[in-house]
């Protein structure tokens, strides 16, 4: 399966052109008011309206009620809905079903015991991205440039797309996806310059270095592929 690279916390146009020069397949456009990604519905619109099919547009918001996802859907037209807070599996199945577009439900990750959830997220949502649990407390539930044990995801197969994102950056994500099987990588502080200023250089590097990483499972030495 081709690799899938999102762009999250897209923000400004000069963010936007960015990512979609370096090739992302998704932009990752961010509701949610105590981030220093967010964006107001109607700027929102603004911004993703210009996407004009060159990446798959994704809404993340954290816990939404439904008028919300209303507002954002009518406005915004996702392709993809990225749910990044504690909705249930009947919450996920019944917005897919309220909407008719493809969910992507976050998992928050720490240790193996985090996965025992992933049966039920795969039965109702389209595709799962991985994330690091945040500490107790934290103001944001993601995009806080954490990273947690890539090999607690080995030999995971929930039968979804598995998408990763928690502190990657150009530096680490050929490394992530040489640990495990992942078909896409999200990312967000790791190629900013401060909290909410998207770096076109790393943008453009993080593609880069994801596009041309060998993915697990890598070739065994001297055996025939
Ligand atoms: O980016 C945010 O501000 C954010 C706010 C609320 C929920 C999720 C958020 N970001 C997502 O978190 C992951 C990991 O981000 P990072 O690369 O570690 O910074 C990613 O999906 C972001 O889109």
């Amino acid at each position: 399966m081709a690799l899938d690279i999102k762009i999250c916390g897209v923000n400004t146009p000069d963010a936007l052109d960015a990512a979609l020069s370096a090739g992302a397949d998704l932009v990752g456009f961010v509701h949610f008011p105590r981030s220093p990604r967010h964006l107001a519905v109607s700027d929102m619109a603004r911004l993703a309206g210009t996407v004009g099919g060159r990446a798959a547009k994704v809404v993340l918001t954290v816990d939404p009620d439904d008028r919300l996802l209303r507002d954002l859907v009518e406005a915004v037209a996702p392709d993809l809905l990225q749910l990044h807070g504690a909705e249930t599996p009947e919450r996920v199945a019944a917005i897919r079903a309220m909407f008719g577009i493809a969910v992507m439900k976050v998992l928050p990750v720490r240790t193996h015991a985090d996965l025992a959830a992933v049966p039920a997220f795969a039965a109702v949502a389209d595709r799962l991205l991985f994330d690091a649990k945040p500490d107790p407390g934290a103001l944001l539930p993601g995009g806080n440039g954490r990273v947690f044990d890539w090999q607690v995801l080995h030999g995971l197969d929930p039968g979804r797309p598995i998408m990763l994102s928690g502190g990657l950056d150009p530096a680490n994500v050929a490394q992530a996806l040489a640990s495990v099987r992942l078909d896409g990588v999200d990312v967000s502080s790791g190629v900013e310059s401060a909290p909410g200023i998207k770096s076109p250089e790393k943008i453009l590097a993080f593609v880069r270095a994801a596009r041309t990483a060998p993915r697990f499972p890598l070739p065994v030495e001297g055996q025939a592929t």
